[in-house]
């Protein structure tokens, strides 16, 4: 049959991700390309806009019809291999292209290329593109045959140019029967036509595809070459083109070339150089490491090189290094005090994970957290050259890649940038731009040297560097959305000059900050099988925040030290006077009021609601909200009194027995104390009228308490 019959040429040298693209579309349409080249070092020239260029291209491909010239019948197609995707079958090709009674027929584009002068020469159209382009034709052999046999053409002449000059002599097109297809009913060149393409939906056949239509020329290309500058375009739309992804399966090119390491053995597994990198101070870095060191892959597989560029972050590393250090393979840092640049250091991690001869490379800045465990497993599965987990800015539309470039290689917003970043889609998305976090397979590592795979690029950042270089080497970057891996921290307004400066990461880094901040049972309370703690007559009591949450604001408050003189005479207050003083300094003297709002809203507030049901008030007010200190010889207790509150929040932030001797609350109404407190446990209880308490006696240490009078 003629199908059977038509020869599909391509020319590819190396295996690259564009050239897998290729194969695996012709796979899903039943096409088998012969491939000329393979293995084979080019030899068409340094043709950057149409590489593959080159009249090589033409001379093999010569060389393959001979043994067909003669066939009459016979039709070939050829595509370039790198930057070309099958949208249909062959028959549907070969159906289009005998309506146009040409005999061989190539695809066009609205530029004249390489030779603008020659512009005068093409024949006019009725519509669409005017120009020749080589990168995608259809004919009979035999004209094919004398197309590629006209001239002569060495290796590294321009194929485009060669092609053109025969289309351009009236003579030999009509001879020829030469035509272009200037309205895509075939080929699809996207360069200068990006804005006429759009993906829709084909639910006609037995399920739904996206495919390829031209809004200009109102036609679907059934071939797609993204040629030139348009290969990042061809890259977005090849993530759903050719079935890689489609409405019912979604997500079905993730499963092409996976692999499955769940049973192999430790010892089995690739080894990896994980390359750590805190170049800005970072909120939540202790998380961050427990995070690395928690990654479920054998350690003796892993070599980890530290880049820190932090002072400030020093200790945190030590910290890793001494909890984990010994477990790896080997572990390698660079410090502060080397004053390595990061794209230095960025480059050396590469080159010794060659020396190392790693698998694979995985980088993880200081604003990556990996929640999920399983990620560094899951990204060597996917099987992909470059692959990055999505991170995204919890609740924000941040994360880290981009889904498309302006035209001088800064973030574009991509069609299905939200629908990916909010997960509303779910899949594997070939994309111009990732950071923070990716793993690089070794071999890439190994194929190109420094000089071309590298973090320098003119002016651009280190991450942009890197991007930019991956694209033009045509190494697809992948961000995958399969499951979730992690999140990113925001370290934009991280304040290192302050003490706990993550205390103050409650508004950037709400959910961290709860992570770390918020003690594991604090949900209990709402527990509808359990009693709330009641010590005393509607004095509640449960657990709200950690201990290092205690130890954190009282170090706030110890590093600021103006603690109030226990005199009547205040200051920081509208009259002016306190009638029942405690040695105290409030929320607002060390900047911290309205990160304690927020958390009187999130966390106080429901208990309150729970327990004293009936009453709301959100967002809760406070004014008075201050850390207590009592201690022998200053101030070791407090007088019989009434808080000006609706209900107070009584936080114990150290612990009797240890840190102290004496102390608690008693509520004397009811003659009943509470002294056992527990760091990091509140006390709620009425302000007025029925619970009158004192603050008992410190007889040894010091006592912290965090106090809050809400609804006054
Ligand atoms: O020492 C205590 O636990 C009570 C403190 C107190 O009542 C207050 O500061 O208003
Ligand atoms: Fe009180």
């Amino acid at each position: 049959r003629e199908v059977d019959d038509t020869l599909v040429f391509t020319v590819a040298t190396s295996e690259t991700d564009g050239f897998l693209r290729y194969q695996r579309s012709a796979i899903e349409y039943g096409i088998k390309p012969i491939v000329l080249g393979l293995g084979e070092d080019w030899k068409g020239g340094d043709n950057i806009r149409y590489r593959p260029g080159g009249g090589w291209k033409v001379n093999l491909l010569r060389n393959a019809l001979e043994a067909y010239k003669d066939d009459t019948n016979r039709i070939a197609l050829f595509t370039d291999g790198y930057d070309v995707m099958f949208l249909s079958d062959l028959s549907s090709i070969i159906d289009k292209f005998k309506k146009t009674d040409a005999r061989i027929l190539f695809g066009a584009e609205s530029s004249c290329w390489p030779d603008a002068g020659l512009e005068s020469l093409y024949p006019t159209v009725e519509s669409g593109k005017r120009f020749l382009n080589s990168g995608l034709y259809i004919g009979y052999v035999p004209e094919i045959y004398k197309l590629l046999t006209y001239a002569p053409l060495k290796d590294e002449n321009d194929d485009q140019l060669y092609f053109t000059h025969a289309y351009v002599d009236d003579k030999l097109r009509n001879q020829l029967n030469f035509k272009l297809d200037s309205n895509s009913e075939i080929f699809q060149n996207l360069n200068g036509a990006l804005s006429e393409v759009e993906l829709y939906q084909d639910s006609e056949k037995e399920y739904t595809e996206f495919k390829l239509k031209n809004v200009v020329s109102h036609t679907e290309p059934l071939v797609i070459h993204g040629n030139g500058f348009s290969k990042t375009k061809l890259n977005a739309l090849g993530n759903y083109l050719a079935r890689a992804w489609t409405p019912e399966e979604e997500c079905r090119h993730c499963r092409w070339g996976h692999i499955d390491l769940q049973k192999t053995k430790d010892a089995k597994m690739p080894v990896v150089l994980i390359a750590l990198f805190i170049e800005n101070p970072t909120p939540f870095l202790q998380e961050y490491f427990l995070k690395i060191g928690d990654l479920e892959y054998p350690k003796q597989k892993i070599h980890v090189l530290i880049h820190n560029n932090v002072k400030y972050h020093v200790p945190h590393v030590q910290e890793f290094v001494e909890g984990y250090g010994s477990k790896y393979l080997s572990l390698k840092q660079i410090t502060p005090d080397d004053v390595v640049t990061e794209s230095n250091a960025r480059d050396l991690s590469l080159d010794l994970c060659v020396q190392k001869e790693c698998d694979f490379y995985f980088s993880v800045d200081s604003l990556g957290h990996l929640d999920n465990p399983h990620t560094l497993r899951l990204l060597i599965e996917q099987n992909r050259t470059v692959v990055a987990p999505l991170l995204v800015r919890p609740e924000k539309a941040w994360s880290n890649f981009w889904g498309a470039l302006t035209q001088d290689g800064f973030y574009a917003r991509s069609h299905d940038y939200l629908d990916i970043v909010y997960n509303k889609k779910r899949g594997l998305w070939n994309v111009p731009f990732i950071n923070t976090c990716y793993l690089v397979n070794g071999t890439l590592l190994r194929k190109y040297g420094r000089t071309q795979l590298n973090y320098v690029k003119g002016n651009l950042d280190a991450d942009m560097a890197f991007s930019g270089n991956l694209n033009d080497l045509d190494v697809f970057m992948y961000v995958s959305n399969r499951v979730e891996f992690g999140h990113l921290i925001n370290a934009e307004s991280f304040d290192t000059t302050r003490t706990a400066p993550d205390m103050y990461q409650i508004f950037e880094n709400g959910r961290d900050w709860a992570a770390r901040y918020i003690h594991p049972e604090y949900p209990e309370i709402f527990n509808p099988n359990k009693k709330p703690l009641q010590p005393c007559p509607d004095v509640y009591w449960a657990p709200i925040v950690t201990r290092q949450f205690c130890n954190d604001l009282i170090a706030m408050m110890e590093a600021f030290g103006r603690w109030s003189d226990g005199t009547n005479e205040d200051n920081r207050l509208t009259g002016g006077y306190e009638a029942v003083p405690t040695r105290d300094i409030h929320m607002n003297q060390v900047g911290w009021e309205p990160h304690w709002m927020l958390f009187l809203q999130k966390w106080v507030r429901p208990i309150q609601e729970h327990i004293f049901t009936g009453y709301f008030h959100d967002p809760p007010r406070s004014l008075m909200n201050f850390v207590v200190r009592y201690k022998p010889g200053e101030q070791p207790s407090l007088r019989p009194h009434h808080d000006s509150s609706t209900y107070t929040i009584n936080i114990a932030l150290n612990e009797v027995g240890k840190d102290y001797e004496g102390g608690g609350c008693r509520f004397i109404r009811y003659n009943c104390s509470v002294t056992d407190t527990k760091a990091g446990w509140l006390l709620m209880h009425p302000g007025r009228l029925t619970h009158y308490h004192e603050g008992l006696l410190v007889t040894k240490g010091v006592r912290y308490i965090m106090i809050s009078f809400v609804d006054p």
